[in-house]
């Protein structure tokens, strides 16, 4: 088996930096070590080696909102690829039968022949039957241990409380992990209708109607029926201090709460929406909408502190054309924004260029917190003997200004657009192979990334059913002596 060295680097991982050459063989990491000698060499000189970065939250070609998001599975892991993502998670929704078998096969109809890298799901549950609480096993067999519920979208993807209480139950039982997004949904609809009959009709009624505080009322309430069903989760796209706030307080009471701001919400603010241009505005809209600085502050302070611990994008890449279908009423846009390729360097430049994320604290957001959460590591999301050689090597003096023009999303505009960013992928290695090197042109070969089964992960479940068991309200055994007698 052929072996290559990436040479004279510093290797930085979620615990540690030091100098060192990693030695590959075939798509494995064989060696990290000193003067490592192979077939051939990749030079990583002034650089950092770091974990290929996982995303795990996009929607890639998602039927949504009465169209398709236009971002394929080809041109989504390339663009990944050229920001540094070695992996996605991808969100399976349910098609018109319900079946979750089905929705999974699709998906590996869709992705198999077009992923450049190695990719893995979630499972939407939007609804609630004896076939979805039989099928929820299929998905765990099928590789699939995690399952997203949408607290808002009324009318098509929202589910109600019974249900998510029952599926986080099928869960726990599972040792699967439920996800939710965290929205009041019977609310927003509300607050929808009540702007759109003032004459709000452009995507500033996005925002208005959906406040932080609904958001932090769902987080909230969702936590609360973890607990009662003696399940961890994970709150994907945390937008605001109110959804964070919840997720910090569970966490205090030592609930297993996980929080995923997005890269979008991290470095863009509600502003956005107020634009005079009606395209910028409707580009941006997306469910959590961009919050005020003071929200970002907040996100960032829980990355720092440990109680938010992943960065992804949702990455749901709607057209210009596709968006246009709302020009006249903002809850017809589809929702949805881009980051799949700009997520590392814009977290880099606006985290660890600005003293607010360490090199270490970087690492672990972007791939390893993520591969522990959803069980994949160390085979993805780290540095070490054995692991999939999904490897970055990251460029501290690569600059670059973000634009539509020089991306290579399918989408035609990017809501980073005109960000400069300070660091670039110098190489991206996935399994060993380089798929992007700077200023390469030719794209890897589509078919050449796998799924990545992830296994059932009782342990955190074991850990909570054993304290639910011993901290359970009990009867007490009482004398019959001790009881007042009845009149
Ligand atoms: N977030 C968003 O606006 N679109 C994608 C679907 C979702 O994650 O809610
Ligand atoms: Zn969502
Ligand atoms: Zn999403």
């Amino acid at each position: 088996m052929t072996t290559k060295v990436i040479k004279n680097g510093t290797v930085v991982t979620a615990d540690r930096t030091w100098k060192a050459d990693v030695l590959i063989e075939g798509e494995t990491i064989r060696q990290i070590g000193t003067d490592l000698k192979g077939d051939t060499y990749i030079d990583a000189t002034d650089a950092y080696v770091i974990p290929g970065g996982i995303d795990p939250h996009t929607h890639l070609e998602m039927p949504f909102m009465g169209t398709t998001a236009a971002e394929t599975f080809e041109t989504g892991t390339w663009a990944a690829a050229c920001g540094g993502t070695t992996m996605v998670v991808d969100f399976c929704l349910p098609g018109a039968d319900g079946s979750i078998k089905n929705a999974i096969n699709e998906w590996h109809r869709k992705s198999t022949p077009q992923i450049c890298s190695d990719i893995g799901y979630h499972m939407a549950i939007t609804g609630w039957n004896e076939s979805v609480f039989n099928e929820m096993k299929d998905a765990v067999d099928m590789g699939v241990n995690s399952f997203k519920h949408f607290m808002a979208y009324k009318g098509a993807l929202m589910i109600e409380d019974d249900e998510m209480f029952a599926s986080f139950k099928r869960c726990a039982e599972l040792g699967a992990l439920p996800m939710v997004h965290a929205e009041n949904g019977d609310l927003v609809a509300e607050m929808q209708q009540k702007y759109f009959d003032q004459g709000i009709t452009g995507p500033e009624g996005h925002a208005y109607s959906r406040p932080p505080e609904f958001e932090g009322e769902a987080a909230n309430r969702a936590i609360c029926i973890a607990d009662a069903a003696g399940v961890p989760l994970y709150i994907v796209h945390v937008s605001c201090e109110q959804a964070h706030e919840a997720i910090r307080r569970a966490r205090q009471k030592g609930m297993r709460v996980y929080g995923e701001p997005l890269v979008q919400f991290l470095t863009l603010d509600e502003s956005e929406y107020f634009n005079k241009d009606w395209d910028h505005a409707a580009r941006r809209v997306m469910s959590p909408p961009f919050r005020s600085r003071d929200h970002q502050d907040s996100l960032w302070a829980g990355l720092q502190a440990g109680s938010l611990q992943v960065v992804a994008t949702d990455h749901a890449a709607f057209n210009t054309e596709q968006k246009r279908a709302g020009r006249n009423d903002f809850r017809i846009i589809p929702n949805g924004s881009n980051g799949l390729e700009e997520r590392l360097a814009v977290l880099w430049t606006h985290g660890v260029e600005t003293g607010r994320l360490t090199m270490n604290e970087f690492v672990a957001v972007t791939s390893s917190n993520v591969a522990k959460i959803l069980n994949i590591y160390p085979k993805k999301g780290a540095l070490v003997e054995g692991a999939d050689a999904d490897i970055v090597v990251w460029d501290p003096k690569i600059t670059k200004t973000i634009s539509a023009s020089n991306h290579h999303s399918i989408l035609d505009y990017n809501v980073f657009e005109g960000f400069e960013v300070k660091a670039q992928p110098r190489y991206t290695l996935s399994r060993g192979e380089v798929i992007w090197a700077w200023g390469q042109n030719s794209q890897p070969q589509p078919g050449r990334g796998r799924f990545v089964p992830r296994p059932a992960f009782p342990s955190a479940h074991q850990a909570l059913s054993k304290w639910k068991a011993l901290t359970a309200p009990k009867m007490i055994r009482r004398d019959p002596l001790n009881i007042p007698a009845g009149i």
